[in-house]
C-alpha cells in the first residue's frame, strides 16, 4: 500500500457507566453501559496510517511523541486483531498482514485528563486502520474494546449501548447503536472543565480496585444497571428528558459512591465538582422542572444535558454561578449561544471566580469518518524513519 489513510473519531460519554471487569485481558465488562457520542467538530481524535513493505516496524506517534508500543500490551492486541482480520478477510497468507505500520495520532482536546481520550483515542486507531486495509466491518466495537473498553462505544454515533455479553471469550460483548444523533437532534452536552491535568488514579486501576474490595459492586451490577439499562433505553427511544436525566444523574452518583466504597477509596470528585451537583439540582428546583441533568467520569470534570430550548437559560445562570475574569471566548467554547444577553432567570449567588478552567457547549454526533485517503510518495517513508 502507498497511501495514507487518515480518520476522526469521536469521544463518548457514558449515562450508565461502565466500572468493572470480569475478564481483565478480554477487557470484558462486568456490566451493560449506554453512552452518548459527541460531535467531533468539539472534540475528536484523529489518526494517519502508513503501511506497507517500506515501512521498517511499527511505531505509534500521539501528540507529537512516540507510545512505546513494546510495553503497550492493548496497542499491540489492536495490531495482532486488526492483523488476524487481514488474514481472516483477504487469506492466511495475505501480504499486508505481515506490513509494518506506521500511526500518527493526535488529540484536540486534554488527553488522559479524564475527557474520554482513550475511547475516542483507540476507536480512531481501529477504524483508520480497518480503513487502511479495507476491512471495516462489524467487528470493528470488538478489537476497539480491547484498546480500551468505553472505545467500543465511540464506533458509533447518537446513543450506544455496550452489552456486556456472558461469553468467557466475548464474542456477545459488543455495542450497538440505539438510536443516531438525527433521533434527538435538540440535546446539548456541556462539559464543565474543573481540571485538564493527569489524574492520579486511571480508571482501568480503580475499577479493578472496586472489584477487588467493594462490597456494593455485585449489587450494583445485578440489580441496579439491569433496570436502568432497559429504562433509559426506554427513555431515549420515547425522548424522555426527564427520565433520562433522573436516571443518568443516579447513575453517576452510584457510581461515584462505589468508588467511595472502593478500599482505600478512589475520590474522583472535588469540592467544585459537589458545588456543581448541588448547583444542577438547585437549578432543577427553581425551574420546577429537570432542565439539566449531570454526569461524572472517572473525575472531577462534569458533563451535562440540556435540551437546546433550555440552553441559553441555563447558560446564563451557569456563568452567573462560576464566573470567570477570562474572555468570554476563551471561557465559553464550542457551540455559540443565540442569546448571549439572556438574564440569569433565578439570581443564584456567584461563587469565588475561575473554579472551572472553561466551559465546552457541544451536541451530539456521528461515529469515526475518514477524512483523507491519498497516495504517497514512498522515498519519503522511506527515508523517513
Ligand atoms: N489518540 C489516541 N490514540 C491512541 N491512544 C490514545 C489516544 N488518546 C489517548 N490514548 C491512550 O489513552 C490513554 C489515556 O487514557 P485514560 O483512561 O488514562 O484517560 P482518559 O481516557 O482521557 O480519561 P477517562 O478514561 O477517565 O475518561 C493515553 O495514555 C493513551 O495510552
Ligand atoms: C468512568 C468510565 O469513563 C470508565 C471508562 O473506562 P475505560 O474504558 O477508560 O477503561 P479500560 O477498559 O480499562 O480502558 C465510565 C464509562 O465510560 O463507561
Amino acid at each position: 500500500m502507498d497511501k495514507v489513510v487518515t480518520c476522526m473519531a469521536p469521544v463518548n460519554i457514558a449515562t450508565i457507566k461502565y466500572w468493572g471487569k470480569r475478564d481483565e485481558h478480554l477487557i470484558l465488562p462486568l456490566n451493560d453501559s449506554v453512552s452518548l457520542t459527541l460531535d467531533c467538530d468539539q472534540m475528536h481524535s484523529q489518526t494517519s496510517v502508513v503501511a506497507g513493505p517500506f515501512v521498517k516496524k511499527d511505531t505509534v506517534m500521539l501528540n507529537g511523541h512516540v507510545m512505546p508500543i513494546e510495553t503497550n500490551e492493548r496497542l499491540q492486541r489492536c495490531f495482532s486483531l486488526i492483523r488476524k482480520l487481514i488474514k481472516e478477510k483477504k487469506g492466511e497468507n495475505c501480504p499486508e498482514a505481515q506490513w509494518n505500520i506506521r500511526v500518527c495520532s493526535e488529540n484536540n482536546f486534554p488527553t488522559a485528563a479524564g475527557l474520554a481520550s482513550s475511547a475516542a483515542g483507540y476507536a480512531c486507531l481501529v477504524y483508520t486502520l480497518a480503513n487502511a486495509f479495507d476491512l471495516v466491518t462489524e467487528d470493528l466495537p470488538a478489537i476497539a474494546r480491547q484498546g480500551s473498553g468505553s472505545a467500543c462505544r465511540s464506533i458509533y454515533g447518537g446513543f450506544v449501548h455496550w452489552k456486556a455479553g456472558k461469553d468467557d471469550l466475548g464474542s456477545d460483548s459488543t455495542a450497538v447503536q440505539i438510536a443516531t444523533e438525527a433521533h434527538w437532534p435538540e440535546m446539548r452536552i456541556i462539559i464543565l472543565v474543573v481540571n485538564d491535568s493527569h489524574k492520579k488514579t486511571s480508571s482501568t486501576v480503580g475499577m479493578k480496585k472496586s472489584v477487588e474490595t467493594s462490597e456494593l459492586l455485585q449489587y450494583r451490577v445485578n440489580k441496579c444497571v439491569p433496570e436502568r439499562t432497559k429504562d433509559i433505553i426506554e427513555a431515549i427511544i420515547n425522548k424522555n428528558f426527564v427520565k433520562f436525566a433522573e436516571i443518568t444523574m443516579r447513575d453517576s452518583n452510584q457510581f461515584h459512591a462505589i468508588c467511595l466504597d472502593t478500599y482505600p477509596p478512589c475520590v474522583y470528585l472535588n469540592g467544585v465538582s459537589h458545588e456543581i451537583i448541588t448547583f444542577i439540582h438547585d437549578y432543577n428546583d427553581a425551574a420546577g422542572h429537570v432542565k439539566v441533568s449531570y454526569t461524572f467520569d472517572a473525575g472531577p470534570n462534569a458533563f451535562l444535558f440540556i435540551l437546546e430550548k433550555d440552553l441559553d437559560l441555563f447558560m446564563s445562570e451557569l456563568i452567573q454561578v462560576f464566573p470567570s475574569d477570562k474572555s468570554k471566548s476563551k471561557y465559553i467554547r464550542g457551540i455559540k449561544s443565540t442569546n448571549p444577553d439572556q438574564v440569569a432567570p433565578y439570581g443564584f449567588e456567584p461563587k469565588e471566580k475561575d473554579l472551572l478552567k472553561y466551559i465546552l457547549v457541544t451536541k451530539l454526533g456521528s461515529g469515526p469518518k475518514c477524512i483523507d485517503n491519498h497516495l504517497i510518495d514512498i522515498d519519503s517513508i522511506k527515508n523517513s524513519d
